[in-house]
């Protein structure tokens, strides 16, 4: 780590050290420790049964989201971790397609916030899409080829945008929240018991094979009482589910494309991290929930005038070949509440970013441990010399 740069110099700390083996190289980790909630695997006995509110959302409005019933779901707890719910891809198939496309076609478009605008003029981060689909439907594996500006994409912020520098969240940084993605969160939330909440902000991650991110709490949010709600598509991860205290080890666990994870209660200000993803076998293939695409049938057409058709698939799922989306969304308000004036703010930040709170990659430099934040802003780490490693 350069001189300097560290914010402070913890301890190996039993987090970093699982963060630091996961996200080793050479040789690459075991990962026959990782929970697996969808195999059923690496449980022992601390896996419980989550209870849904069946009723809370409409089988026909969790289709227009692209869900299946709430009855069909399978949600799961972990003892020790009151309010932590794992819900494994509960999406119809090809209900996934519309917020990968979403992910990378719609959202980052103005006037929502993104890393290229930190350093490329509006001209230039205007149309991502439309600049590098081309270019990324007809590029081939080698490693030399210039990047999109697609694959240059690391975090998008939505709503209440995310100050990376201050760690706060502020009202006159503001812009509507994405419609159909408050719809999804609110039938998410409805179903885990909270059907209250608002969607007012997001956060929206972009994982290559290399990049990580760092260890952190998100406690911007001036409400701790809303859930955090994470939908994760494309290619898996390792997430780690730290405790209240940096060095309380954390559970090991595989994110699969689909999956959503609701952190509430107690469970909302619980250290984590994501120090690996984790490809299909072989590298050139998709999870397999997401090469069954049912354009035909495809659930979420009514909730966007610009559904996902077949070439917009074709990008996507060539982007997703080597990379993983990540969007969180979270309530920064309580019910009812106004920002503070600014001489009561005693809030703010996301505590202990270890690492990098944006997908980051560098290896060398990433065990985890807190460095300023980086002029991309944001926590993600890659082993490229770009800003692949997520530091929020
Ligand atoms: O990518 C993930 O699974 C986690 C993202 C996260 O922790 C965050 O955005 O705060
Ligand atoms: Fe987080």
């Amino acid at each position: 780590m350069a001189a300097g740069l560290s914010v402070r110099e913890p301890g190996e700390d039993a987090f970093r050290k699982l963060f630091k083996f996961y996200r080793r190289r050479n040789p690459a980790p075991d990962l026959s420790a990782v929970t697996d909630f969808s195999q059923n695997r690496g449980t022992e006995g601390k896996v419980l049964d989550a209870q849904l509110s069946v009723s809370a959302v409409s089988t026909q409005d969790a289709r227009k989201a692209g869900l299946q019933p709430v009855s069909e779901w399978k949600a799961y707890g972990l003892e020790g971790y009151p309010g932590f719910i794992f819900i494994s891809n509960p999406f119809l198939p090809g209900g996934q397609c519309h917020w990968v496309k979403q992910c990378l076609k719609t959202y980052p478009q103005k006037p929502n916030v993104c890393n290229l605008d930190l350093h490329m003029g509006a001209g230039e981060t205007s149309d991502l899409w439309g600049k590098s689909k081309e270019q990324l439907r007809h590029k081939g594996s080698g490693r030399q080829e210039p990047k999109t500006l697609l694959e240059k994409l690391r975090w998008v912020t939505l709503g209440f945008h995310y100050n990376w520098d201050t760690k706060k969240y502020s009202p006159e940084h503001h812009t509507a929240f994405p419609i159909d993605l408050a719809f999804l969160s609110r039938q998410v939330a409805a179903a885990c018991g909270f059907p209250r909440f608002k969607a007012e902000a997001g956060i929206l991650n972009y994982y290559h094979l290399d990049s990580s991110l760092g260890i952190h709490v998100d406690e911007s949010e001036l409400d701790h009482s809303c859930p955090l709600l994470s939908f994760s598509f494309g290619q898996s991860s390792v997430f780690l589910l730290g405790g209240l205290r940096r060095d309380e080890a954390p559970i090991p666990m595989f994110m699969h494309s689909g999956d959503i994870m609701v952190m509430s209660g107690v469970s909302r200000l619980l250290y984590h991290a994501v120090p690996r993803i984790v490809p299909c076998p072989g590298g050139t293939t998709l999870p397999s929930c997401l090469s069954q695409m049912a354009f035909h049938n495809s659930a979420t057409i009514s909730l966007s005038s610009d559904p996902c058709t077949p070439e917009d698939w074709e990008v996507c799922s060539k982007y997703l070949l080597n990379s993983r989306i990540n969007m969180t969304v979270r309530q920064v308000l309580g019910p009812g509440r106004t920002f503070p004036a600014e001489s009561e703010e005693g809030h703010g930040a996301v505590r202990g970013y270890e690492g990098s709170y944006h997908p980051d990659s560098d290896e060398e430099h990433n065990d985890g441990t807190a460095k300023r934040p980086k002029k991309n802003g944001s926590n993600l780490e890659s082993s490229e010399s770009d800003m692949s490693s997520i530091t929020h």
